[in-house]
């Protein structure tokens, strides 16, 4: 289990990107939801001890992780979002030296550790290519292989389908629901179907807050009764804006579809819709923005 207790992150700037973070995550996949901004990077470099919050507690387990960083480093696996430098040798020489920097000492314990790998993330047939000629769902399965090396508790992947046509997506998650059967995994993304398909249970992050946190289903059944659809022509969306708190508007059939976030019937040919996952997020995100408008008035 990992638990985080009010923590806080304000850089040196004086921007509070973490604003009193409370949240316990069991094995299996976690989704953390969040619009670019949100905080989401800064609380996955902090968890994976990368930075050291301004306030709070961080335990995994019985590690302690803002006091014994080296034990928690031992037992994660991290996939940044950004990898920055694809180097020009191969997957395999990149995965073994990796392993000898996570302290696989020995030879034959590193060479099956690296081949084990190849397997799993599909990479084996490319092993001596260079990574810099991989895809960017070949990098995203190289990440996911280098995060995997020393049989790790905890997983982190920051924004891992960024980029990636559906076919590559696939095999991605495929290849995440498989390691998440054991450990913890905390996939952070501002993309609601990688939630939606892959975590039973999840957190919506906006403003450096935890704004929402439960099993999408169940998150679901509780916007039932609040989501009003109607379709209207283009030209009228703006004055629908100003009369309603609009939540998406998405084209169908060359006419605009938008979705109202409302406790009562609004009227005016509005009907009751069964929200998705992508309603109960942007709905989330329009409380809290109102929120937020309300704490500055
Ligand atoms: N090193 C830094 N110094 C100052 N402010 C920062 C720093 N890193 C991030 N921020 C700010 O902290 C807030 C949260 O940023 P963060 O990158 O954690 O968000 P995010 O949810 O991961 O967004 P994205 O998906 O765009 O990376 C933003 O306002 C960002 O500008």
């Amino acid at each position: 289990m990992l638990h985080l207790k009010g923590v806080e992150h304000v850089y040196p700037n004086g921007t509070r990107a973490l604003d009193g973070v409370t949240l316990t995550i069991g094995k299996g996949m976690f989704g953390l939801l969040g619009p670019n901004g949100a905080g989401k990077s800064s609380l996955m470099r902090t968890i994976a001890t990368l930075q050291t919050p301004t306030a709070g507690e961080i335990k995994f387990g019985d590690i302690d992780v803002l006091a014994q960083p080296d034990r928690l480093r031992a037992t994660l696996g991290y996939l940044p979002q950004d990898f920055g430098v694809y180097p020009r040798v191969s997957a395999y020489d990149m995965l073994d030296h990796m392993a000898s920097l996570k302290g696989i000492v020995s030879a034959a314990e590193r060479r099956a550790t690296v081949e084990t790998l190849l397997v799993q993330t599909n990479l084996w047939s490319v092993r001596t290519k260079a990574i810099a000629g991989f895809s960017g769902g070949m990098r995203q399965r190289f990440g996911i292989a280098q995060a995997l090396i020393g049989n790790p508790q905890l997983i982190i992947v920051d924004e891992p389908t960024a980029g990636l046509d559906p076919e590559e997506r696939n095999r991605f998650y495929n290849l995440l629901v498989k390691i998440g059967e054991n450990v913890v995994v905390i996939l952070s993304t501002h993309i609601v179907e990688d939630v939606a398909d892959l975590c039973p249970r999840m957190a919506v992050l906006a403003a450096g807050r935890l704004q929402l946190e439960g099993a999408p289903g169940e998150l679901i059944a509780r916007s039932r009764g609040t989501i009003w659809a109607k379709t209207i022509p283009h030209d009228a969306l703006e004055d629908v804006q100003s009369k309603y708190e609009v939540i998406s508007t998405r084209l169908f059939a060359g006419r605009t579809v938008v979705h109202v976030l409302s406790d009562r019937d609004p009227g005016n040919g509005f009907s009751l819709v069964e929200g998705d996952l992508e309603d109960v997020y942007l709905s989330t995100l329009t409380q809290a923005r109102r929120g937020a408008v309300r704490k500055a008035a």
